[in-house]
């Protein structure tokens, strides 16, 4: 067994923290040997529901968890925390956009940027999950200038993962047969999926569907899954939300299959031609704990102009929370 590691989870009474937080617990994030010491934050009329959540978590007699501690204090949730995921925000409701949460939620991410720089690990890994989730990664990074800015991520693993339900649906295959997809850009409506470089089952995507396919079904389907969803549900996606978390952690953690990469939003270091820092989802290839841009991929006309479209999104955001970054 290894030493355990400090998870911290902030809005853990919330619908994705009851998805997300038992499967920390039993080891989905991090591995079978690696014990967790939990951190849950929450805001103070939520300390009762926590309490209930903690209570659920103590009755599992999970094997991997070495402490559990409830706060609504996030310099105590975030000492020494070795991995943030960011998930306490308000969700949007039907006929928002995400960015509409910006002026709501901006106030968290920059309290909780400087809380962490404060008192985490110097190499803790942060997941902005609440929405808009890459502008709140980056007013924490920015509040938080002693902290390596690339350990600050916002996640577009759940657009990877509808990305790759769609295509196989289509394609009439597995998910597993499919390789080296990407989203491009903002956890947003301007987000850009694209199959130009994936392979499915050893064969190029693009020669197994067709153009109109892609641009009139799959491309605004993902784009609008989350809209979708909350139609459907009423509430925002909780359970392939908290899946995807556990996704970008674990492979940034343990690394990605050999052949493949997957998809996240890390600070732009000019890549591709995208402006410097904002962040911006890219295809990436993880080892030794690092991600790492995957380089040198042809980009098409088509894919250049929604590249594009997705990067004005993110420096109008970062414009808009001007104020918020030191
Ligand atoms: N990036 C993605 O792919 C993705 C997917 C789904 C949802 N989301 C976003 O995740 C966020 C959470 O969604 P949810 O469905 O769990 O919402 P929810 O309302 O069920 O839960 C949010 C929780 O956060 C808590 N909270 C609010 N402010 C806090 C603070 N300052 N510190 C700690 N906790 C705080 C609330 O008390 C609540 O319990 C929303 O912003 C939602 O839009 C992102
Ligand atoms: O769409 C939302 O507002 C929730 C979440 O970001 C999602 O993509 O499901």
């Amino acid at each position: 067994m290894k030493a355990p590691v400090r998870v911290a989870v902030t809005g853990a009474a919330g619908q994705i923290g009851y998805s997300l937080l038992f499967r920390i617990a039993s080891g989905d994030m991090l591995g079978p040997d690696q014990p967790v010491i939990l951190q849950l934050l929450e805001v103070p009329p939520a300390m009762d529901a926590v309490q209930g959540v903690v209570m659920e978590l103590d009755d599992c007699a999970f094997p991997l968890v070495a402490g559990l501690q409830a706060t609504d204090q996030a310099e105590e949730a975030f000492k020494d925390a070795d991995y943030i995921l960011l998930v306490g925000a308000k969700p949007r409701g039907p006929g928002m956009e995400r960015k509409d949460l910006l002026e709501a939620n901006a106030a968290i991410f920059s309290a909780q940027g400087k809380a962490m720089n404060d008192v985490a690990s110097r190499n803790v890994r942060v997941l902005a999950v609440g929405n808009p989730a890459n502008t709140n990664a980056l007013i924490a990074q920015r509040n938080a200038p002693d902290l390596d800015p690339n350990c600050f991520t916002a996640m577009t693993r759940l657009d990877h993962n509808r990305a790759l339900a769609q295509l196989a649906n289509r394609t009439g295959q597995h998910v597993t047969d499919i390789q080296q997809l990407t989203i491009w850009g903002n956890h947003s409506a301007t987000q850009y999926p694209d199959i130009s470089h994936a392979q499915v089952d050893g064969k190029a995507a693009s020669d197994l569907v067709d153009q109109s396919w892609l641009e009139e079904s799959f491309i605004p389907t993902v784009q609008q899954r989350g809209a979708a969803i909350i139609k459907a549900r009423g509430q925002s996606s909780a359970a392939s939300a908290a899946s995807a978390a556990i996704d970008h952690m674990r492979d940034w953690t343990l690394g990605t299959p050999q052949g493949d990469w997957v998809s996240m939003a890390i600070p732009s270091d000019g890549s591709y031609g995208i402006a410097e820092g904002i962040i911006y989802s890219f295809p990436v290839r993880c080892a030794n704990g690092q991600y790492q841009i995957v380089q040198g991929l042809d980009i098409s006309d088509f894919s250049r102009e929604r590249m594009s479209a997705t990067e004005q999104e993110l420096i109008e955001e970062r414009d808009a929370v001007e104020h918020l970054l030191p």
